[in-house]
């Protein structure tokens, strides 16, 4: 291995994520809990309150059949002739079948009322998520905390929450079986119970630390599971498959795999060994606690404190509590551990909910005079060096303005800036006087539209992509689509397509069609000719088109400019020469400003670009 991939494994990125330090105690389990019972309550109600009734009736219907069972023992054990003692016991015996048979029936309809509420329940919990992922600010998803937060939450937080349901049941059914059995046990002497209680202590203990070392160790895991993931889904997706054959990188991304692998290897075995210990730990101190109960017993009995028929029954009594806590602490293993992440999915949506775009503010100009920076400045979540210093800038309405200048001089981030996307983290961005931090983020939204330098390539048909820039802008007939369509050149590339508009451009699916780079892009066009709105804000918009497309495309531009604003990020500066207005931006601050004569004649890094570009060379 070289030098520079051994300074690659030392970097956090290959280790095991430390561990935060907070221990969730049974408490917050309970400040867990509640919240998902409350989702249940919301989910399904109706199935909830019937599995409840229907637990209940069934632990009734066990502690029935225990008390029974004394009087059918004593029957049996009885002195007399054998038949007798039979034909003395069998309308007892009828009565338990007759109760065991109630209970088969509760537990059936407790499935029945199961299978309604799991499904209710799992689309209240990721239409929680999706609604809040959506509502989150742009830029908290550059926040590496809350990313790793919202996938903990959707990978494995809904995945267990949907099974903490299901325990849920299991341990309310559980809980009711125990239940049962300690009421018969306290009726048949009252010695028996706290007996099977201090039975019960070593297994909790067990089902505590295991989902304990459990959690921790999937916390360690968290961002290599997700390099693996990236890798997974590098090595198996179609979009990666073409240039990494050609780069011939195969080696490359196997050999990474193996390293991190090798490492979650390691650390899932640590983790599974840790815990299987935990667990026969456990289940060796319940068997023990059982044969004490047991013994107990049967001093009780030898020392006559307890009758023959009702020291079977406690017999029995204490297997069905057995059972019953076997399956408790099954269910309270399972749950207790995927609380923890249910905790995760709780945490995101508190976390979420904290950084929700504000729901409302001052009232948007419909369409804006005049758009200012005051020394603006933005720096990304966990960045130092800010992309953008002090930018001062206005807009007025009508205008052309252009933004240039080298790759990563922060030209994106500023058209995000001004899109609403992003807040300035200093400076002030003001709408005809009106800073933007006050004003309704939703309305002014709805007065941009921003293409992006690498649009979306929506999964859906060819129509959607379009009409997807303004969803719910009512188009009879669907004129603006193919006015849209037709000012971005995107017309042919419709017709050429097998259903025409209603074509799904997906290769994910079956019938799907795929379109070249130039033909999205023209969709996207489209798409933000479609959308309409006072502030058109172009990201490269032309840069995988042909020349006639290209063309057309500022055809376009030239011909809505003047009725709107625009701003056009582009490196073609012989595209900008006749913009109103010019800002050069060089590692985040405006370097230069004007137009395109003034520009070229202060002779600086737009006349040296300019004379790259056409050729002519430029004296500074
Ligand atoms: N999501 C992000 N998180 C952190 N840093 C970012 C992010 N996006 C961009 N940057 C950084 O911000 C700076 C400006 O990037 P930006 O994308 O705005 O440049 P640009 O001028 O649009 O570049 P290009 O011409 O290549 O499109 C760069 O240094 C880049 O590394």
């Amino acid at each position: 291995m070289d030098e520079k991939a051994d300074e690659e494994l030392v970097t956090p990125y290959w280790h095991l994520d430390q561990p935060d330090g907070s221990r969730r105690t049974p408490r917050q389990l309970l400040a867990v809990t509640v919240p998902v019972l409350r989702l249940i309550w919301r989910s399904g109600r109706r199935s909830a309150i019937a599995i409840l009734v229907l637990q209940l009736a069934s632990g009734a219907a066990t502690a029935a059949g225990l008390l029974t069972s004394v009087a059918v023992l004593d029957d049996l054990l009885a002195s007399g002739a054998a038949p007798d003692r039979l034909v003395a016991a069998a309308p007892g015996l009828a009565l338990v079948a007759g109760i065991l048979a109630l209970r088969a029936a509760a537990e059936a309809a407790v499935e029945l009322a199961r299978a309604r509420l799991e499904p209710a329940l799992r689309r209240a919990a990721e239409e929680r998520l999706f609604a809040a992922a959506l509502d989150v600010q742009l830029a908290d998803f550059d926040d590496a905390d809350f990313y790793d937060g919202l996938h903990r939450a959707r990978d494995r937080g809904l995945f267990h929450l949907d099974r903490a349901v299901g325990n849920t049941i299991d341990l309310l059914g559980a809980v009711c079986g125990v239940t049962a059995a300690v009421a018969g046990l306290a009726v048949l002497h009252p010695l028996l119970v706290p007996l099977l209680v201090a039975g019960m202590i070593p297994e909790a203990w067990a089902v505590l630390t295991v989902a304990r070392r459990g959690y921790a160790g999937m916390r360690s895991m968290v961002t290599l599971n997700r390099r693996v993931q990236m890798l997974a889904e590098l090595s198996t997706e179609r979009e990666p498959a073409a240039e990494l054959r050609a780069c011939q990188a195969e080696p490359y991304v196997l050999a990474e795999y193996r390293q991190v692998a090798d490492v979650l290897k390691e650390r899932e075995t640590q983790v599974g060994v840790s815990m299987a210990r935990g667990r026969t730990a456990g289940r060796a101190l319940a068997g023990l606690a059982l044969a004490g109960v047991l013994a107990v017993l049967g001093l009780m009995l030898h020392a006559g404190w307890i009758a023959p028929a009702a020291a079977g029954t406690a017999v029995i009594a204490v297997r069905v509590a057995a059972a019953a806590l076997r399956q408790l602490t099954q269910a309270a293993n399972q749950l207790f551990e995927q609380s923890l992440y249910v905790a995760d999915y709780q945490d995101f949506l508190t976390d979420a909910d904290a950084r929700k775009r504000p729901a409302s503010g001052v009232p948007v100009p419909r369409s804006p005079e005049c758009v200012t920076l005051r020394g603006v400045g933005f720096a990304y979540p966990g960045r130092r060096t800010p992309a953008l210093r002090d930018i001062d800038l206005t807009i007025r309405a009508g205008q052309t303005i252009a933004l240039v200048g080298e790759n990563g001089s922060g030209k994106t981030t500023l058209a995000r800036l001004l899109a609403g996307l992003y807040r300035p983290t200093s400076g002030t961005m003001r709408w005809d006087g009106i800073d933007t931090a006050l004003l309704d983020p939703r309305a002014l939204a709805d007065r941009v539209v921003l293409v992006p330098q690498h649009p979306v390539r929506w999964p859906h048909d060819a129509r959607t992509n379009v009409r997807i820039g303004r969803h719910d802008r009512p188009d009879p007939e669907d004129h603006a689509l193919r006015e849209a369509a037709s000012l971005a050149a995107a017309e042919d590339v419709v017709a050429g397509m097998p259903a025409g508009w209603h074509t799904l451009l997906s290769k994910h699916f079956k019938g799907g069609h795929e379109l070249s780079a130039g033909q999205w892009q023209r969709l996207a066009v489209a798409r933000g000719l479609f959308r309409d709105g006072a502030l058109l804000i172009w990201d490269e918009p032309t840069a995988p088109l042909d020349a006639k497309a290209e063309y057309a495309v500022y055809e376009t531009l030239r011909a809505i400019a003047g009725e709107r604003t625009i701003l056009l990020i582009t490196h073609r500066l012989t595209s900008v020469r006749h913009a109103d207005r010019i800002y050069l931006l060089h590692q985040g601050r405006v370097a230069e400003e004007g137009v395109h004569e003034e520009l070229l004649a202060l002779r600086g890094r737009y006349a040296e670009l300019y004379a790259l570009q056409t050729g002519k060379p430029a004296r500074r």
